[in-house]
């Protein structure tokens, strides 16, 4: 149903039947008669416009494609012979020239993909997801005849390409009407997420800011926000006073908003109109423990959305013998240890930095940060003590507030990003949605990416969880008529399951085409969907949200692991069945790599019925370690499948016979290449047609020297007595062989193919010469 095995959510039946969800039936009325109106006029239109051109065009056309067509399929023929020519010679000629052999399982995956990509242009299979629009016009031209049926379909696209296009150019006048219309003095606040290994201190960092202000009294106003703490400019100025004495750190945005939940990879990856959400991150390290995968993770995913950070050097307090002051700045606790103290902080400092910089990172302690350009700045705190926290605080604000103006200015346009997508008693399926720009109201018509296609509908309720001395109310959340950003929300409004955290919300405006907008938040899924490999062989990957999922599939590119399938939200029967696929294809990728989902019971049992792995992880990385783990299994166990298949290349002088035959028992030199047990034996002679002839000897059952049986004897090393035994007839000795003659391993093209597969890091380049010659002697293509 869907093509190149993309698949998402659940769905209740396997038809091809997904239909975009859309929830106004008043609104859609209006619109179909204004798109009569429209067909009609253009109809005419180009019924006039047709009579003079259209036969003309529509050859030319034609011609046009024909070639077209004709070229590609000719280029694609010629790169696809050309691919299946070098998959089959990589390997020879890499060793004739001495390089490297490639893995395995990376061989054909990202190369053969990209390859046949170009080959193919930009056709990529996508999944389908048939607009409502298209059973509307079928309908209406049943009764037609062929000809102005053809008419009104070009009429009716000319009218909704000329639709759309208006709407863009709509679109695009607001945008930079809004855009125009920002200032430098009229900021919003920055969104700020933190990020960590495991037992870092982020939860106990958030809090600590939290509850100091809530202990205080309500002054600071700090709101808990859907998915977000809210720190209005009174309670900032008040936690930072104390590193702020001289009164020059002065507050030029409202507050800052810090998204609640850490340790969310998902998270910093989030983006609203193709810039991160988040304008700056804390990536919090512990400082006893230095750099942590999960932390080498964060780091990385931060390199590459090219969002700002700043490091939160957590858990001082645990430095031997550290005396607190709480909620000091750090400077000022750290003039007040020991000399010992002080050491200690100055060698992990050094140990840290040493650390950064070996993952391509500057770092310094902030206070002696000259370049925030160029050095991360390290901010030495305590969540336990409160210590350094306003330093943090601080710092942050400055950098975003001097140096991302551009990215703050107020902008009236809704930019908004679906965090979570939960059901709620007495509201049903609900968003949460972090709101980064413009005004969100009651009743606004939105559009979000759901796993069948854009979800448009109307928002019923604005929610805020209520605020502490409004607990009282019944109701836990607080109804808004609109808010403003930055704002952490709670959406309701009919039609929302399926929706997918990560995806973008956009209001339809006046001016809006809301088709265009659908295809927008779609876009977004499309794309990652559209990375999946074109060889069709690869794993199956779910993930929970779109940013983890973009996290994940960027994770496995750079591991060079081929994707075949990619779905987003929990693990049902219908995914793992789509991953059986892969069974018959290439059993090695019938493996799920599932990040921060649930798999579903039957689905488990499922997997286990038809061994299809199904790993699951909370870290991207540990996905990786299975899957390695995986295939090593696999290789082992087809290694050993193997064994007897595989032969090493050997060149053998005979010194003396032993034994004639059955078995035969000789003494040799290996001249070339390593003899083992186990390894075929057979001569080359002329026959009597002046061909060659290849007289098969049996297998080597043991090698010994100084009566010591060995398992293998390389070349140059001394003589040893050979055993070579054969199920059948063997050869003898003074009659179909002579002591004189040179004996060779057996090779044949299956046992070649065979070291290719499974053996390629146990063959040297100078074996692969050997074989390379003697495919020469047996006669090998
Ligand atoms: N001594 C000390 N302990 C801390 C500090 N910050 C956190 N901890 C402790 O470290 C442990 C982990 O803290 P959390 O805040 O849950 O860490 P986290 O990074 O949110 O952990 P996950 O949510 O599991 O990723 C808890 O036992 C905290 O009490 C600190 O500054 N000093």
């Amino acid at each position: 149903m869907i093509a190149a095995g993309l698949q998402v959510g659940p769905s209740e039946d396997g038809e091809d039947k997904k239909k975009k969800v859309t929830y106004d039936s008043r609104k859609r009325g209006k619109k179909n008669d204004q798109k009569v109106d429209e067909e009609k006029a253009l109809a005419e239109a180009a019924e006039r416009a047709r009579i003079q051109a259209e036969a003309a065009a529509k050859e030319a056309e034609a011609k046009a494609a024909e070639e077209a067509a004709a070229q590609a399929a000719a280029e694609e023929a010629a790169k696809k012979a050309q691919v299946e020519e070098e998959v089959e010679d990589d390997w020879e000629a890499a060793a004739a020239s001495g390089d490297d052999v490639k893995d395995s399982w990376d061989a054909d995956s990202e190369e053969e993909a990209e390859k046949k990509s170009a080959a193919k242009g930009s056709a990529k299979a996508l999944p389908s997801r048939p607009k409502a629009g298209g059973a509307e016009s079928g309908s209406e031209s049943d009764s037609e005849e062929e000809s102005s049926e053809d008419e009104e379909t070009t009429a009716a696209r000319a009218a909704v390409a000329q639709r759309k296009k208006e709407a863009a150019e709509r679109r695009e006048k607001a945008h930079q009407a809004a855009l125009a219309a920002r200032s430098k003095e009229n900021l919003r606040s920055p969104i700020c997420c933190i990020l960590g290994h495991v037992d870092t201190g982020k939860t106990k960092l958030l809090d600590k800011i939290r509850q100091t202000n809530v202990q205080e009294g309500e002054a600071g106003g700090i709101t808990q926000q859907i998915g977000a703490t809210y720190f209005p400019g009174e309670a900032i100025k008040q936690k930072t006073a104390v590193v702020n004495q001289d009164g020059k750190f002065e507050l030029k945005v409202p507050g800052l908003l810090v998204i609640d939940t850490p340790g969310h990879e998902s998270f910093s990856n989030l983006r609203s109109r193709g810039s991160s959400l988040c304008n700056i991150a804390i990536l919090v390290v512990d400082i006893m423990h230095g750099l942590e995968p999960q932390t080498l993770e964060s780091m990385k995913l931060l390199r590459d959305r090219k969002t700002p950070f700043v490091v939160a050097l957590n858990k001082i307090d645990r430095l031997y013998g550290w005396k607190k002051v709480d909620n000091n700045g750090f400077q000022e606790s750290l003039a007040l240890q020991s000399r010992g103290v002080q050491n200690e902080f100055k060698n992990r400092l050094e140990q840290t930095k040493l650390a950064f910089s070996e993952q391509g990172f500057n770092a310094e302690v902030f206070y002696e940060n000259k370049s925030m350009a160029r050095y991360v700045s390290l901010i030495p705190t305590s969540a336990h003590t409160g210590e350094g926290i306003p330093d943090m605080l601080k710092l942050i604000l400055q950098l975003t507030q001097e140096r991302m103006v551009g990215s703050l200015m107020y902008l009236s346009e809704v930019q908004a990003t679906v965090l979570e997508v939960k059901a709620i008693e007495g509201f049903g399926m609900t968003i949460d949605v972090i709101l980064s720009n413009g005004i969100l109201r009651e009743g606004d018509r939105i559009v979000v990416c759901g796993v069948e296609g854009a979800i448009t509908t109307n928002i019923r309720a604005l929610l805020t969880p209520a605020v502490m001395k409004e607990l009282r109310v019944k109701s836990q959340y607080v109804h808004n008529k609109e808010v403003k950003a930055a704002m952490g929300v709670k959406i309701s409004a009919p039609g929302l399951e399926g929706a997918i955290a990560g995806s973008r919300l956009l209001v339809v405006g006046p001016d809006d085409d809301e088709e265009d907008l659908e295809e927008e938040v779609e876009a977004d899924l499309n794309k990652l969907f559209s990375r999946v490999s074109t060889s069709g062989r690869g794993v199956s990957v779910q993930a929970s949200t779109l940013g983890s999922l973009e996290a994940l599939l960027d994770f496995l590119k750079d591991c060079k692991i081929p994707v075949a399938n990619v779905g987003i939200g929990p693990v049902f029967k219908r995914d793992v069945m789509q991953c059986g696929t892969m069974l018959e294809k290439s059993p090695d990728y019938a493996v799920m790599l599932c990040f921060d989902v649930k798999v579903d019971k039957e689905a488990q049992a499922y997997a286990d019925e038809n061994n299809i792995k199904i790993f699951t992880a909370d870290i991207i990385y540990h996905l990786f370690d299975s899957f390695t783990k995986h295939m090593e299994e696999q290789l082992e166990r087809k290694k050993e499948e193997s064994k007897l298949l595989a032969v090493f290349p050997c060149v053998l002088n005979t010194v003396a016979v032993f034994n004639k035959t059955n078995p035969i028992v000789v003494g040799v030199d290996v001249v070339d290449g390593n003899l083992r047990v186990g390894t075929p034996i057979a001569a080359v002679k002329p026959n009597a047609t002046g061909g060659k002839e290849v007289v098969s000897l049996g297998r080597v059952s043991s090698i010994e020297r100084d009566h010591k049986q060995i398992p293998i004897c390389k070349k140059g090393q001394p003589s040893v007595a050979v055993k070579i035994e054969m199920g059948g007839h063997q050869p003898t000795y003074g009659r179909q062989l002579e002591e004189s003659d040179t004996l060779y391993s057996l090779i044949s093209r299956a046992s070649i193919d065979c070291l290719k597969e499974f053996y390629r890091k146990d063959v040297t380049n100078d074996e692969w010469a050997l074989i390379i010659k003697l495919k020469s002697l047996y006669d090998i293509n």
